[in-house]
């Protein structure tokens, strides 16, 4: 079984200064893109490895993998997104500094800031139009809910979550804060739908295949954390794909609609002993932890049988075990085990040795220096971020090799489209030619207007973009 994958993160912009003035995202985004408008003419790109890099509305950089069909190729194409910012991101730090001011530009790889904006990290998977779309989409719903205990990057949230329909609870979470699994669940106001700022779904239906629409469509989920973890990231892609490849293999599954899946997933943030009671439309109850259960022994079965979709058995088989450990974990409030490898757990672990230090009661989290640190967290900023640091001395694993991310920043994926698309672009700034391209068109802009229409995202092998290729070489 194949399937297409990708990877969009928004990051986020911040300054500190001590004397000169305050510089906005605006100014900060500004400086950041100016070598890619020099470059591509646009804030909007197509990267020799295929990826799309792009300035977002409210100045929030985003880096969109390119097509991957293996988890191995996606975690490096995806962290090899974090150093092209970091390149981007030296150069505002230099421009800044020539205008005479005195503060950093920081990159934060987050999904909320303080003024209660929301920026996420988007899953892409591609599914077969044999499959109906709403069918998988309220099988897979529950078990977006509840990945948070998995794979949420761990946040300080309100103890009280905000209401979900207006005149119920507040309107954003209240009270000290508590640690919880996700800051991104609070923003999230329906299940599946196609409108993506107001209210926000968890699984966005606006249908976009960028492939022959007869054959596929593009599950676009939004719910996710900006994970700083590998492992995390590995989980949490594996086990959403495990979950589509059972709903699309049609194997009978049991059925877990939700009867109020936004308040669910408020509550679950927020539920570190995994004891909230999720009801069920039939009228039952499940726990979170017991539905994952039940969605990691069918996932297991099929990864033992190697039929699935993550391209690659040695990493689908750490997800498995992964996933059972991180599960153990949540149940028995045992969470060392997974302290290297979980988003939540690292954290959990940091501010636990923090409040230590500072000698802060354990249940207290109000402190400002543990959200300085949870920001630290997840800063990629040299000399600002600590996640490296963790890295470095053991203290969070990693999955990729420096070598092969260095490569993936100017290598695509050799196994799916993209492969196409880089050599095309490559090829187009050798000879200094004009191009557009997006995920499935390649056209040059001269007055022939050659353009091939890729609409196969398998297909990593083209005579007529070969032709095209030779055609560039010899103008
Ligand atoms: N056929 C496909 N199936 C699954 N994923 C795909 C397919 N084609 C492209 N992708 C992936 O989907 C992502 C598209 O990112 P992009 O930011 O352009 O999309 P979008 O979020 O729909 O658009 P926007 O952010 O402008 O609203 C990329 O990571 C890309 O690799
Ligand atoms: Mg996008």
């Amino acid at each position: 079984m194949k399937r297409i994958f990708g990877v969009e993160t928004e990051f986020g912009l911040a300054y500190t200064q001590r004397q000169t003035r305050r510089l906005g995202p605006e100014e900060l985004a500004r400086h950041m893109f100016r070598k890619v408008v020099e470059w591509g003419r646009s804030s909007n790109v197509f990267l020799p490895n295929g990826a799309r890099l792009y300035l977002d509305v409210g100045s929030h950089p985003e880096y969109a993998t390119a097509e991957c069909d293996s988890l191995a190729d996606l975690l490096a194409q995806d962290r090899a997104g974090e150093g092209i910012l970091l390149e981007l991101l030296a150069d505002a730090q230099a421009a800044i500094e020539a205008e005479g001011h005195d503060g950093t530009v920081h990159l934060l790889k987050n999904n909320a800031d303080s003024s209660g904006n929301s920026y996420g990290c988007h899953e892409n998977y591609l599914i077969r139009r044999t499959v109906e779309f709403s069918r998988l989409t309220t099988a897979l719903l529950p078990f977006l809910v509840s990945r948070q205990l998995l794979v949420g990057a761990g946040a300080l949230i309100g103890a009280v979550p905000p209401g979900t329909r207006a005149g119920e609870g507040p309107a954003t979470a209240t009270s000290g804060p508590v640690f919880g699994f996700s800051a991104r669940s609070d923003f999230m106001w329906e299940g599946v739908s196609s409108a993506t700022t107001r209210s926000r779904p968890i699984i966005n239906a606006r249908d976009e295949p960028h492939a022959d629409a007869a054959l596929y469509r593009r599950l676009h989920v939004i719910v996710g954390d900006s994970n700083r973890s590998e492992t995390t990231s590995l989980l949490k892609l594996g086990s959403a794909a495990l979950v589509i490849d059972l709903i699309e293999s049609g194997r009978p599954l049991k059925p877990f609609t939700l009867k109020d899946p936004i308040a669910d997933i408020r509550l679950l943030a927020r539920d570190l002993g995994s004891e909230h009671r999720m009801r069920l439309a039939d009228g039952g109850e499940t726990t979170a932890a017991d539905m994952l259960e039940y969605f990691l022994g069918e996932a297991a079965d099929l990864v033992a049988r190697g039929d699935h979709s993550l391209g690659d058995d040695a990493l689908a088989v750490r997800v498995i075990d992964l996933w059972q450990r991180t599960l153990t974990a949540v149940r028995t409030g045992d969470w060392d085990p997974v302290a290297t490898e979980i988003d939540w757990a690292i954290k959990r672990r940091l501010f636990a040795r923090y409040q230590q230090r500072l000698g802060l009661d354990p249940g207290d989290f109000g402190d400002p220096r543990l959200t300085r640190l949870d920001l630290a967290y997840h800063d990629l900023t040299p000399g600002a971020g600590i996640f490296g640091g963790l890295e470095e001395a053991g203290l969070a694993a990693r999955l990729t090799e420096p070598a092969t991310v260095a490569r993936a920043a100017d290598v695509p994926p050799q196994t799916t489209r993209a492969r196409l698309r880089g050599e095309f672009i490559r090829r187009a700034h050798e000879q200094q030619l004009d191009f557009t391209v997006d995920w499935v068109h390649l056209r040059l802009n001269d007055r022939a207007q050659r353009a091939v229409v890729c609409k196969d995202p398998f297909q990593s092998e083209d005579e007529r973009v070969d032709r095209l290729l030779a055609l560039m070489s010899d103008a």
